[in-house]
């Protein structure tokens, strides 16, 4: 599908006050349709709703949702933070602050990473404003059964964080999606920028893991409070956070199932667009 939305013409600004979060907020916001669909983007260094989701947004638009992309504090051009508690139950609030202001009191929530994270958070605190919940890469920290942890991605990340280079900026992507040789000269150059224009919010992210390392905790022993149907998306080849914290999303929600992708690493939505947005789309209609 040829792209159609821009970033800037979607682009919005909103101050929320949400419990002691009392901040300036982007978003883009596309479409009108009656049903919502939020989609929060991951943790990496440059990360925004727009660029964790350019690839899906016209679809999902022209398949007749409003879609709301909403960049977390600390990322993009939304407020700085330093988080020392749950950064999944920080987004959570921003995002209760966020569908308070638009009045959206139900919506259905597609998550990337650390976006599963807080999506999962969400449901936990918004029990009834959550429709359905597609889960990708993420939903909830703690450990693996199989890969030691921190992840070599997770710890590409956090380098990358600590000293934002072209170099390392290339290190981490080449391990974040399987077949590195997708990566343009021209996304690097574009994320590069996005890093570089916050050198804020990189600094925050260092001092945040500094004064608390775990900030997705393990949501794993609440999952089952959780009734709404869920599609947990993953890469086989994800090594930023592994293939089992899937299972464990599938084992623990009421009603969730799973979809792996072959030939995929921790980008599904950018690295099989087609297909995923198909398949969620379905998804989403019966
Ligand atoms: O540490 C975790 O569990 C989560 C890691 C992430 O959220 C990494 C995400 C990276 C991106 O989605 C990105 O676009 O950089």
């Amino acid at each position: 599908m040829t792209a159609t939305l821009t970033e800037a013409a979607t682009s919005r600004f909103m101050r929320i006050s949400e419990g002691d979060i009392d901040a300036q907020i982007h978003y883009n916001d596309a479409g009108e349709g009656a049903e919502t669909v939020v989609m929060l983007h991951g943790s990496g260094p440059g990360a925004s709703g727009w660029a964790n989701f350019h690839r899906n947004v016209d679809a999902f638009v022209a398949a007749g949702y409003r879609v709301v992309l909403m960049d977390c504090l600390g990322w993009s051009k939304s407020d700085p933070v330093v988080c020392t508690g749950s950064r999944s139950d920080l987004n959570a609030r921003t995002l209760k602050g966020l569908l308070d202001g638009l009045k959206l009191d139900k919506v259905h929530i597609v998550g990337n990473s650390m976006g599963g994270h807080s999506a999962v958070a969400f449901a936990l605190a918004n029990p009834a404003r959550v429709g359905k919940l597609v889960l990708m890469g993420g939903g909830t920290g703690g450990p693996s059964q199989f890969v030691p942890m921190p992840t070599e991605g997770i710890k590409l990340l956090q380098g990358l964080y600590r000293e934002p280079t072209i170099e390392n900026l290339k290190k981490m992507m080449n391990v974040f999606v399987f077949d590195a040789s997708s990566l343009t000269e021209e996304l690097f150059q574009a994320r590069l920028d996005n890093m570089l224009a916050r050198r804020d919010h990189l600094d925050n992210f260092v001092k945040s893991l500094a004064a608390n390392p775990k900030q997705f905790p393990d949501q794993g022993p609440r999952l089952g409070e959780i009734p709404v149907p869920a599609l947990v998306i993953w890469g086989r080849d994800d090594r930023f956070v592994p293939l089992d914290t899937g299972l464990r999303l599938v084992w623990g929600m009421q009603n969730a199932e799973m979809h792996i992708f072959n030939r995929c690493g921790h980008w599904a939505q950018w690295e099989h667009a087609d297909k995923f947005n198909r398949m969620v789309l379905d998804f989403l209609a019966h």
